[in-house]
């Protein structure tokens, strides 16, 4: 059995203006789970992330860290927005973090252009954000939190400003880095489908104040090929994650309200 990485207790955080966006959050992630966090906008998903990356603290509650954990590289984050620099080429935005933390040039270099080889774009080390496809930066930006070998990836809607197809192609290449590369990541997406395709876990966030509503494990092995995506077992996570957000939302079950229309419209 799998030891927790990183367990959340009783943890609610009330920002500066009164706003309450997480209330007693309650979840224990074991080491090398993939979860997706899904829930309505301004459900706390971020806040969650930025709480366990340290960003900020709680205002009350505990966040402990399992024994797995080195002290250093443990964390690296990936925002929505490659949030790139401009002006630097793709070899020295991968760089970045290294740099920060001193790490000897050569060293750094090798580092990078391994990092770069994971996220199949060697031979792009030296072109300009501006000369990239959004794809090609979201890969940028993921190069940049790998170079750090991090044992847990938060990842806050990378995915969500491309095309689908675009979408699809990194979901393929993520999960086939994490098969290889093992590490814990908490992944927040809007996206139900995309979420039951990469996750062993989801979970499911109401608003108002922010809480979890349901945990719910995607017992499906892995590899995932597209085969699994066209398949009844997709679907039916993908249903259950639909329910369970409805419910979420609207307090009331999906399957609830479809019933009440249905015995309307019989009438
Ligand atoms: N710095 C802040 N100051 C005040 N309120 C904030 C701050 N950051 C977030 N909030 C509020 O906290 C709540 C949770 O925000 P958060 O960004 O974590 O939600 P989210 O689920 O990630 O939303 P979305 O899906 O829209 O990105 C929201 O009501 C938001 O307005």
């Amino acid at each position: 059995m799998s030891a927790p990485v990183i367990t959340l207790s009783h943890v609610s955080k009330v920002y500066s203006n009164g706003t309450v966006a997480l209330q007693d959050m309650n979840m224990t992630i074991q080491t090398g789970q993939f979860v997706s966090l899904v829930g309505p906008s301004g459900c706390g998903k971020s806040t969650v992330l930025r709480l366990i990356a340290g960003l900020g603290g709680m205002t009350t509650g505990s966040i402990e860290w399992g024994q797995s954990l080195t002290e250093n590289h443990k964390l690296a984050f990936v925002f929505q927005e490659p949030a790139l620099m401009p002006w630097a080429t793709v070899m020295d935005n991968v760089r970045l973090p290294l740099k920060l933390a001193g790490e000897p040039k050569q060293k750094a270099d090798q580092d990078v252009l391994e990092a770069l080889q994971l996220v199949s774009l060697r031979g792009f080390e030296r072109s300009f954000p501006r000369e990239l496809s959004g794809g090609m930066r979201m890969r940028v930006s993921i190069a940049r939190a790998l170079v750090t070998k991090p044992q847990v990836l938060l990842m806050d809607e990378p995915f969500g400003a491309l095309d689908e197809i675009t979408r699809s192609r990194l979901n393929s290449d993520l999960l086939e880095l994490w098969q290889e590369k093992r590490w814990t990541v908490i992944f927040v997406t809007h996206n139900i489908y995309e979420a039951v395709y990469l996750s062993n876990r989801v979970v499911v966030m109401a608003a108002r104040p922010g809480r979890v509503v349901a945990d719910i494990p995607i017992d499906a092995p892995y590899p995932r090929s597209e085969e699994f995506r066209t398949s009844p077992l997709y679907n039916d996570y993908c249903r259950e994650v639909s329910a369970r957000l409805h419910e979420a939302m609207h307090g009331t079950s999906q399957d609830h309200h479809l019933r009440t229309l249905s015995v309307g419209r019989s009438r």
